[in-house]
C-alpha cells in the first residue's frame, strides 16, 4: 500500500476571530511512502508534527491538499477500510480504564473478532506474543492504571502490532523509554517494516534514530521550508543548526565493517572529563 500526501497545509482556527489565520506550515507537504519505507519526522517542540500526523491520517482534515492510499484520497474511503491498513500509536497517555495490558492488546485484535464473539484462544496467544516481544509479558495480568507511562507505551504499541497494520504511525513512540526499551521499539519497528513490508511514519525528537532507521526524514521548523529526503543527506551539521538551533558534530564510527554516523551535540565536547 502506498502512503502519498500531495501539498497538504493546515492551521487552526482562532475562533471568531476574522483575521486571516496562517498556514502552521511553511511549504505544503509533499511525499509518499512505499512498503518497507520509513519516514522520520523531525522539528522543534510546536513545529506541527502531532497536527502533521493527524492530518496525514485524516484525523484532522487537511485544509489544502489531501492524503492518498493507494492513489484514492482518503476523505473518499470508508474510516472502518482505513483503520484496517493504519496502526497509529499516539503521544503515551495515562488510561483511566481498568483494563488488564493484555485486555488492552487484545483489543488491537478487534477489526479480526466478529461483533458478537469473543477473542479467541488464537487471539489471546498472539497478544501474549506482542507483549512479549516488547518486554512486558509480566505485566500482562496488571492494570493498564497501575503501570508506569513507558510500559503503556510499550502495551499500546503490542496492541497495534496484533492489528497487522499496512501503515504503522508513531508519535514520539520512544519519549517516555529508558534506553534498553528505546533500542526494543526500535528493533521491533525495523523488524516490522523488513520482514512484514510495511511502512511506517514516525514523529521523533532522536535525530541519531532516524538515522538509525537509515531511510527517509521530514523536517519542519517554523518560518523554515519544509524538506523531505534522504536521512543521511539531509541530517547534517548544517540542517541541525537551521532547524534546531544546536551546533552538532556529525561522526562516523566504523564496527566489523559497517560505518556508523552519528550526532553528537556541540556541548558534550565542551567538558572536560
Ligand atoms: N487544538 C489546537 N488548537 C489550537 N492550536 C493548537 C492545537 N493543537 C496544537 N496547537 C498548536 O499548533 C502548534 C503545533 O502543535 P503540535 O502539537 O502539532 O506540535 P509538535 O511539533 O507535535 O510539538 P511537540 O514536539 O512539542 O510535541 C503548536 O503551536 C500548538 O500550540
Amino acid at each position: 500500500m502506498i502512503l502519498a500526501v500531495k501539498d497538504g497545509n493546515f492551521y487552526y482556527s482562532k475562533g471568531k476571530i476574522k483575521e486571516k489565520t496562517p498556514f502552521l506550515y511553511h511549504d505544503p507537504i509533499n511525499f509518499e511512502l512505499k512498503p518497507g519505507e520509513i519516514l522520520s519526522i523531525l522539528g522543534p517542540n510546536g513545529a506541527g508534527k502531532t497536527t502533521m500526523l493527524k492530518c496525514i491520517m485524516g484525523l484532522q482534515p487537511w485544509k489544502q491538499g489531501a492524503s492518498y492510499l493507494d492513489g484514492k484520497p482518503m476523505s473518499s474511503l470508508p474510516q472502518k477500510f482505513i483503520w484496517q491498513q493504519i496502526g497509529y500509536i499516539p503521544q503515551a497517555s495515562k488510561m483511566t480504564f481498568a483494563y488488564s495490558i493484555l485486555d488492552l492488546v487484545i483489543m488491537g485484535r478487534a477489526i479480526y473478532i466478529g461483533a458478537f464473539s469473543k477473542p479467541s484462544d488464537i487471539d489471546r496467544k498472539l497478544a501474549f506474543e506482542a507483549l512479549e516481544s516488547v518486554g512486558i509479558a509480566h505485566l500482562a495480568e496488571q492494570s493498564c492504571n497501575s503501570v508506569s507511562g513507558g510500559e503503556l507505551q510499550l502495551a499500546l504499541i503490542a496492541r497495534t502490532l496484533v492489528s497487522n497494520p499496512k501503515i504503522l504511525v508513531l508519535d514520539e513512540p520512544e519519549s517516555h523509554l529508558d534506553i534498553h526499551k528505546q533500542k526494543i521499539i526500535l528493533e521491533t519497528i525495523q523488524n516490522l517494516v523488513r520482514e512484514k513490508n510495511i511502512s511506517c511514519i514516525i514523529n521523533t525528537h532522536y535525530a541519531n534514530h532516524a538515522i538509525y532507521f537509515g531511510d527517509k526524514v521530514l523536517l519542519v521548523a517554523k518560518n523554515k521550508p519544509v524538506i523531505t529526503g534522504n536521512v543521511n543527506e539531509l541530517l547534517n551539521e548544517k540542517n541541525m543548526l537551521t532547524y534546531f538551533g544546536i551546533e552538532v558534530k556529525k561522526l562516523q564510527m566504523t564496527n566489523q565493517n559497517l560505518t556508523f554516523s552519528v550526532l553528537v551535540p556541540e556541548y558534550f565536547g565542551m567538558k572536560t572529563i
